[in-house]
């Protein structure tokens, strides 16, 4: 792209030195710069990009995006700017001709449930023959090719590139998971969504929102930047049954799309049973009551497929082809995921890392359970990160009959920290802690009894766990797997 176009989007700037004729990429870090690449300085929390600027220009960089003026060496152009965050949402958009206009954009926020809604809506599009590409936790799903991101929602350079990308892979949607980091911190400027959905707010998140209300007001931007052109075709889906919902209401002038159990909504479920390894409910819609038979456990999932519901319906696909699709949807990796085995005893995978997700997948997983059975909990949570939800989860977690209290990625904080503060919610004496991921994962097989239900929660899809700044191998499903034959078998 010539750079005088590039940067005409670009209307508080200062130019010092010759620009070149063309750009050829945009980068923000360093260790990426192909030649004839305009590199933008971001400050970051652990280094600031400013201070890699020279390496940049060294690895081929013509034009530097900063805050200051910089000593460099070489021929270069440097364009000074306010904030080179704001910048960077507004280079890549332009860099790569606005791709997010060209494809069906679905987003979805919320605490938990993202990445179940998301994965539903993206199987149902790809069900339905329309090619749609994926971006959130599990990375970015580009054709059934996986390709693993950082975040859930990348930088926006990243961002831009993913939709741009499956844009030119002939792509007719992208659902997209959508953090309260990304919105607060901008990864998400000049994405133009079409469908913003919102699941709902529990506490997560406060080391770096502060408060409920901050975190609450962050997830509204996606709402608000929807904007106000009325002439475009666009939709928000509401969950009924949070709170947050009425403010988001007011954020936004477009169609306002409901969906509940317990509320009044558009598209409500009701007489939800869970039997046989299935859940069953009657589907309420604008056009009549449907009977649901899905794969998908538990009443959190009901939730979610009636979210993915309003989404087509407001894209005005036919309720019946929808439906169709729903009945047919596997259950999504590492949520309530029950895992594949020959062993007497049910084991079931979840993300779930916050008190409101544990509530939710072992309400999910008590209808399936007999009376003289156990429901077997374990759950760990992460070092270093927010710390004041760890006595919450433990309390949730004590409607299991007996709970394993142990680490997520543990990080730099030492295991018994983690434990000793999710211990101090827990309601009942019947748990342990073992800070040691795998070996808290062979007690609860240990414990085991014919008939009883294991939940693995905190790790979900992630095949490894992260201590110190290592990346080891870990998968709860296999280790539960070998211990289970060992003892069952
Ligand atoms: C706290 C936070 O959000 N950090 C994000 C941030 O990293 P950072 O600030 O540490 O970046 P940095 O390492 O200081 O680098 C600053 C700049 O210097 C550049 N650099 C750096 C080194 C070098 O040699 N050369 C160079 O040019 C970097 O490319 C960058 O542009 O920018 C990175 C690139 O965009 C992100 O991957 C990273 O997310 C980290 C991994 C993270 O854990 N973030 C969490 C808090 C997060 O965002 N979570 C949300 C929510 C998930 C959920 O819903 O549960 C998410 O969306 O993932």
């Amino acid at each position: 792209m010539y750079a005088e176009e590039l940067l005409s989007t670009l209307m508080q700037k200062r130019i010092v030195g010759q620009l070149p004729r063309v750009i050829k990429d945009v980068a923000i870090d360093s260790r990426s710069v192909q030649p004839s690449s305009l590199f933008i300085c971001i400050k970051g929390f652990t280094v600031d990009g400013h201070d890699f600027a020279q390496k940049a220009v060294d690895a081929g960089a013509t034009v530097i995006v900063t805050e200051r003026l910089l000593q460099l060496e070489g021929e270069v152009a440097q364009v000074i700017v306010n904030s080179t965050d704001r910048t960077l949402g507004i280079l890549a958009a332009k860099f790569f001709d606005y791709p997010s206009k060209d494809l069906t954009m679905i987003g979805v926020t919320g605490t938990n449930g993202k990445t179940s809604v998301a994965g539903i809506i993206h199987n149902i599009f790809v069900g339905l023959g329309e090619k749609s590409a994926l971006s959130g936790t599990i990375g970015f799903n580009l054709n059934g090719v996986l390709y693993e991101s950082a975040n859930t929602t990348s930088d926006a350079l990243n961002t831009q590139q993913m939709i741009f990308r499956a844009k030119m892979e002939g792509c007719r949607a992208m659902v997209m998971e959508v953090s309260s980091h990304g919105l607060q911190l901008g990864r998400l400027a000049g994405v133009d969504y079409d469908v913003a959905v919102f699941t709902n707010l529990t506490h997560d998140h406060l080391d770096f929102h502060g408060t409920m209300e901050n975190y609450g007001n962050a997830k509204g931007l996606l709402f608000s930047q929807l904007g106000q052109d009325l002439e475009k075709n666009k939709h928000v889906v509401l969950n009924a049954d949070d709170a947050w919902s009425a403010r988001y209401a007011e954020m936004t002038p477009f169609p306002i799309w409901t969906y509940g159990i317990n509320n009044d909504a558009i598209f409500k479920a009701e007489n939800c049973r869970y039997e046989n390894g299935m859940t069953y409910f009657d589907m309420i819609t604008p056009e009549g009551t449907f009977p649901i038979a899905m794969h998908l456990l538990g009443e959190f999932n009901v939730y979610n497929v009636l979210a993915a519901m309003a989404v087509f319906y407001a894209r005005q696909f036919p309720i019946e082809a929808i439906i169709e699709q729903i009945e047919k949807l596997p259950p999504v990796k590492g949520r309530m995921e029950k895992v594949d085995t020959e062993l007497p005893i049910q084991i079931f995978i979840d993300y779930a890392h916050t008190p409101d997700a544990i509530e939710k997948a072992i309400n999910a997983a008590l209808p399936y359970k007999k009376r003289e059975n156990k429901l077997i909990f374990l759950v760990g949570t992460g070092g270093g990160r927010d710390k004041t939800k760890r006595p919450t989860m433990a309390e949730k977690a004590s409607v299991a009959d007996y709970v394993i209290l142990t680490t997520d990625d543990p990080r730099y904080e030492e295991f018994d920290s983690i434990t000793g503060d999710l211990a101090k919610g827990m309601q009942h004496d019947n748990f342990t802690c073992i800070g040691d991921r795998a070996e808290a994962v062979k007690h609860a097989i240990s414990i085991a009894e014919p008939g009883d239900i294991i939940i693995f929660a905190g790790k979900g899809h992630e095949d490894y766990q992260i201590i110190e700044n290592t990346k080891y191998p870990h998968s709860d499903a296999q280790i539960a797997i070998e211990a289970g034959k060992l003892k069952f078998v």
